[in-house]
């Protein structure tokens, strides 16, 4: 098997998103070389951070047909990439556009794929162990064919720089974009919700986080507050969602984001299976509930029993 790995890698307001940078991370050790694709425009501080993460070569497609997000369009550049760098496995984080695209790519050129793996196990043959079952479930798999395709399960490496840094030799490229490719294209982007709830939840440091606890959809107003005060971004579960109190897009789970933050508070949070898929990653969990035996009390780092309507008003005002 080639000892290059070709990462696809996703922008974030001008920079290397940070699952992303993940994937790089994770591709290091498997590599004698990682190489990446960017997912968009390549420029000094996309560069940087590829430098930090120790790539060697940064391809950019510059067809004009890609400004436009077309999934079949961004497999036609990574299979030139794929060609170019004779890559041995391809990887991309495990976001909806990474997963998107690198199913085509396998699809296409009939290539094994697994999805949302956490560790590569061996080289040579390649097993990995990956997760379903937004985290309930760990399955071995081997892939028997080169190159491989794996997307990586959210968070399942810490995004650290490379011992060394990279080249970051950057090789723009014409894909060669069809017709053909551009029969499904994104022709317009809207987000919903608004304010600060469109923080991306999956790259958040802080995230406080709200269940059927808040009581009503007017019951987030301290919730909001205090993610903004601390500069972090509200997640919520799906009783929440499912009630129509808050958008689905800031749902945490296992059919919502996985997060792993520096801090998650849990507010009113019953800590269902469901949910902890996605939030047991998170580096310290506090828990503020009026049952002290439901299960996210008993987990979290730190659990203060009591009425979230109370407790977060006197936390505010003691953050001032
Ligand atoms: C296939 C499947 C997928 C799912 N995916 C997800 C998912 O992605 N994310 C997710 O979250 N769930 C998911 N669920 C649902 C999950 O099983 C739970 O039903 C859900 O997480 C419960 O949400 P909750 O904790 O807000 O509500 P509840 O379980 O009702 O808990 C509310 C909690 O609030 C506490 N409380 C009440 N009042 C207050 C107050 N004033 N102050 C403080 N605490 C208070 C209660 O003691 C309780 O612990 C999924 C379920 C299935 C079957």
């Amino acid at each position: 098997m080639s000892n290059v790995v070709l990462v696809l890698i996703e922008p974030d307001e001008g920079r290397v998103h940070l699952v992303s940078r993940e994937a790089l991370t994770f591709a290091r050790p498997l590599a004698g070389q990682v190489q990446a694709l960017m997912l968009g425009r390549v420029d000094e501080a996309v560069l940087a951070d590829c430098r930090e993460q120790g790539v060697a070569v940064v391809h950019e497609a510059t067809d004009a047909e890609l400004e436009s997000y077309a999934a079949a369009a961004w497999a036609t550049a990574l299979e030139r990439s794929l060609e170019a760098s004779g890559a041995g496995i391809v990887l991309a984080g495990g976001t909806e556009r990474g997963t998107e695209v690198l199913a085509h790519l396998a699809a296409r050129r009939d290539l094994p794929m697994a999805a949302n793996v956490l560790s590569v196990t061996s080289t040579d043959p390649l097993e990995v162990e990956r997760q379903v079952a937004g985290g309930a479930v760990r399955e071995q798999m081997r892939l028997d064919a080169s190159p491989a395709v794996l997307t990586m399960a959210g968070h399942a490496v810490e995004a650290s720089a490379a011992a060394a840094p990279g080249a970051a030799e950057h090789r723009p490229f014409t894909a060669g974009v069809s017709a053909a490719d551009l029969r499904a294209q994104v022709k317009q982007v809207q987000a919903r919700g608004g304010g600060d709830s469109s923080a991306d939840l999956s790259a958040a440091r802080v995230v406080v986080g709200a269940g059927r606890g808040a009581g009503s959809a007017d019951g987030f107003s301290d919730v909001d507050a205090l993610a903004q005060r601390l500069g972090g971004a509200v997640g919520v579960s799906r009783a929440v969602t499912s009630l129509g109190w808050r958008p689905h897009h800031e749902q945490v789970g296992q059919t919502g984001s996985r997060i792993a933050p520096d801090v998650y508070i849990a507010c009113g949070i019953s800590g269902a299976i469901q949910h902890w898929a996605g939030c047991s990653s998170s580096k310290t969990i506090i828990a503020i509930n009026t049952d002290a035996e439901a299960p996210m009390m008993t987990k979290a780092d730190y659990a203060v029993v009591g009425d979230m309507h109370e407790v977060l008003p006197a936390l505010l005002e003691a953050l001032g």
